[in-house]
């Protein structure tokens, strides 16, 4: 049977919902349903001028295959109606129950995978709820120990020791135990779910020049090189660290399945450029399978029609091949 994915609707006032629509024109193997409002969505198909058949589901059982040019919705209702490109915190709690619905509908076998559109952080923040990424969301969801967010373009995979931390806390959390916890599950899930027989990872130093011995920064020397050895010692192929200004070259990522960066902006600056638009954001070490895209709510550009939607369809697609897998392995 094909693997039945959940697509949450993301901020309503940003880019979500029309690359939604835009996308699912296209078609997929898949059975595919989107948990929103319905009239969000017919809403912003007018406002797009798309052509799109959307259809309530209030019943699982009632899900079809995709077919191109129809929405599948699960309805869930917001609190007021959108304005593109205007936040209101009152549709925040809408956004987050999506998110629930997916993760717990994951948990409990009622979908294979979820993907997210993307989310506006600050927004989910001023209901009072700490937000910090669905990232974090659907550890705690899942009651995960560790997990890693790793975004992969055509040209690399880039995970991350530390996710979305303020600059200055990030020194005190690159610890070995943090180290370990997020390098086992790398490897383990290069090689589970992305097919590296043996996980070959480059590894960035948080420092300038991976602290140049020591004169400009010692994490490199009391924290990450030994406990990159004690991982060795596991069985583990990893290279580094390495100053992460010259790591990001072909002639090191073509011997590499994955860099492993210290933290979001050492990394994913590199990934987007090479990539933007077109890139896929996985979250590893959960029980469930949840892809996102690699851009924000770009409330500049919803309801415009100048959105793309190429992120999110790679989002889709590496959602279904995942579970795919996950169907034959089990
Ligand atoms: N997966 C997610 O949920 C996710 C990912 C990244 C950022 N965010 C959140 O999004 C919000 C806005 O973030 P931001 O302004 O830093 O980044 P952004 O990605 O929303 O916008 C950055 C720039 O890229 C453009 N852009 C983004 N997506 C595009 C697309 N699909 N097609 C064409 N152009 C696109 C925007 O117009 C803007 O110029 C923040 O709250 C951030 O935390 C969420
Ligand atoms: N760090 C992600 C990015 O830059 O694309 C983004 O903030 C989304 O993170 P979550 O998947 O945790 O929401």
């Amino acid at each position: 049977m094909s693997p039945r994915i959940a697509i949450t609707s993301g901020e309503p006032a940003g880019i979500g919902p029309d690359i939604i629509l835009s996308a699912l024109q296209d078609d997929f193997a898949a059975q595919l349903v989107v948990i929103g409002d319905p009239e969000l969505f017919r809403q912003r198909a007018a406002q797009l001028g798309l052509t799109v058949d959307v259809k309530v589901c209030n019943n699982l059982a009632d899900l079809q295959e995709h077919q191109a040019g129809q929405v599948q919705v699960l309805p869930t209702a917001l609190a007021n109606t959108v304005t593109c490109g205007q936040l209101d915190v009152a549709n925040a709690p809408y956004v987050l129950e999506t998110l629930r619905i997916t993760g717990q509908g994951c948990l409990d076998g009622d979908f294979d995978a979820v993907v997210t559109p993307p989310v506006h952080k600050g927004v989910l923040c001023e209901t009072g709820a700490h937000f910090s990424g669905h990232t974090e969301f659907f550890q705690t969801l899942c009651n995960s120990p560790q997990v890693v967010m790793m975004l992969a373009s055509q040209a690399m995979r880039v995970a991350l020791v530390t996710t979305h931390l303020p600059l200055k806390d990030i020194p005190a959390a690159i610890t070995p135990d943090t180290i370990k916890t997020v390098t086992r599950a790398l490897h383990h899930d290069l090689k589970t779910r992305f097919g590296c027989d043996e996980p070959r990872i480059l590894v960035c130093g948080l420092n300038p020049h991976a602290g140049e011995d020591g004169h400009l920064g010692r994490e490199e020397i009391e924290v990450i090189n030994p406990t990159l050895d004690e991982l060795r010692q596991e069985g583990m192929n990893l290279i580094g660290p390495l100053p992460a200004d010259t790591l990001f070259q072909n002639k090191y990522l073509q011997q590499a399945d994955c860099v492993l960066a210290m933290y979001h902006d050492q990394g994913l600056p590199v990934l987007k450029y090479s990539g933007f638009g077109n890139a896929v954001n996985i979250t590893l070490g959960l029980p469930i399978i949840r892809t996102s895209v690699d851009h924000g709510t770009a409330l500049d550009l919803a309801g415009t029609g100048q959105a793309s939607n190429g992120s999110l369809k790679v989002a889709i697609e590496n959602a279904i091949t995942m579970a795919t897998n996950a169907q034959k392995r089990h």
